[in-house]
């Protein structure tokens, strides 16, 4: 069994505690680290959220976890976010259970350190599918499916290795700098649309 996330201990509200009550969040990456932390929040300003990512017993104990301290939903959903089928299929089955999403977080990202000279042809692919090429699949999918007739916003999970460069961050870097470039391209496409399209930049942890 995976080690237990944590949530966080003695919150305190900045916001209005039921900002969110009636919203649905879709958080990629989910289950674990910061977006484990970003869910947490949003489900206690009253949001109900929808968890995802490979590892099914990692999303299990993070939703119980998730509903236990918050008090609200969250329904955790096996995917690969390179693969459109089991995208088009968990969005579908989001929409069944909750009926509506109004938030989509693109946090789901792999990530290692190595120089650019020994990473392999598919090292350099790997990562560029999952947070790169993934961003654009889930956004697409949802996209279609809810946010073209609803409205919805988008936040695209990024760092600052891509901003100056950074060693052994070839991979990520060159993923991340995609990710803000195509932040701003569906911004510009989908906001008549009421959908907003942001990308948070978190710095090394
Ligand atoms: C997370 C960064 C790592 C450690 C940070 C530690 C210390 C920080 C110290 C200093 C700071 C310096 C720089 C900043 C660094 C990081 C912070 C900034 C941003 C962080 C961004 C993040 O995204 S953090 C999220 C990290 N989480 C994960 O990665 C979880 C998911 N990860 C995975 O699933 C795997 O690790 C995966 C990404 C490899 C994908 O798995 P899978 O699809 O199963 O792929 P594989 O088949 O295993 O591998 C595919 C090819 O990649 C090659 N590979 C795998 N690992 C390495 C490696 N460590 N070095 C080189 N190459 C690697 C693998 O060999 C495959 O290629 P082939 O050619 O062999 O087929
Ligand atoms: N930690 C840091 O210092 C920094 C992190 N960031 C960014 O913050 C976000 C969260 O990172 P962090 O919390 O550190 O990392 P974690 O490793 O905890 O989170 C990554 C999540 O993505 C999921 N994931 C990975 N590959 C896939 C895939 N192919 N399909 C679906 N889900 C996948 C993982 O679950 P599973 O393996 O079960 O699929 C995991 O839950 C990422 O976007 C990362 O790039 C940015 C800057 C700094």
């Amino acid at each position: 069994m995976a080690i237990p996330e944590r949530c966080i201990e003695n919150y305190k509200y900045i916001f209005q505690k039921d900002l969110l009550r009636g919203k649905v969040a879709f958080v990629t990456g989910g289950a674990s680290g910061i977006c484990f932390t970003i869910a947490e929040v949003l489900m206690r300003h009253g949001c109900d959220t929808v968890i995802v990512s490979r590892r099914q017993d990692k999303l299990k104990q993070s939703a119980d976890l998730l509903m236990k301290a918050t008090g609200r939903r969250c329904v955790p959903i096996q995917m690969d976010v390179r693969k459109p089928e089991q995208i088009i299929k968990a969005v579908d089955d989001a929409l069944a259970q909750m009926g509506r999403i109004d938030i989509l977080i693109n946090g789901a990202a792999g990530n290692f350190l190595a120089p650019a000279a020994s990473l392999s042809f598919n090292a350099f692919k790997t990562v560029m599918e999952i947070d790169a090429h993934g961003t654009f699949n889930v956004s697409k999918v949802v996209y279609e499916k809810y946010f073209k007739d609803h409205g919805g916003m988008i936040v695209n999970i990024t760092a600052t290795l891509q901003m100056r460069g950074t060693a052994l961050q070839t991979h990520a870097g060159s993923a991340k700098a995609a990710i803000e470039a195509m932040t701003k391209h569906l911004a510009l496409e989908w906001g008549p649309d009421r959908v907003r399209v942001m990308c948070v930049a978190w710095a090394n942890r």
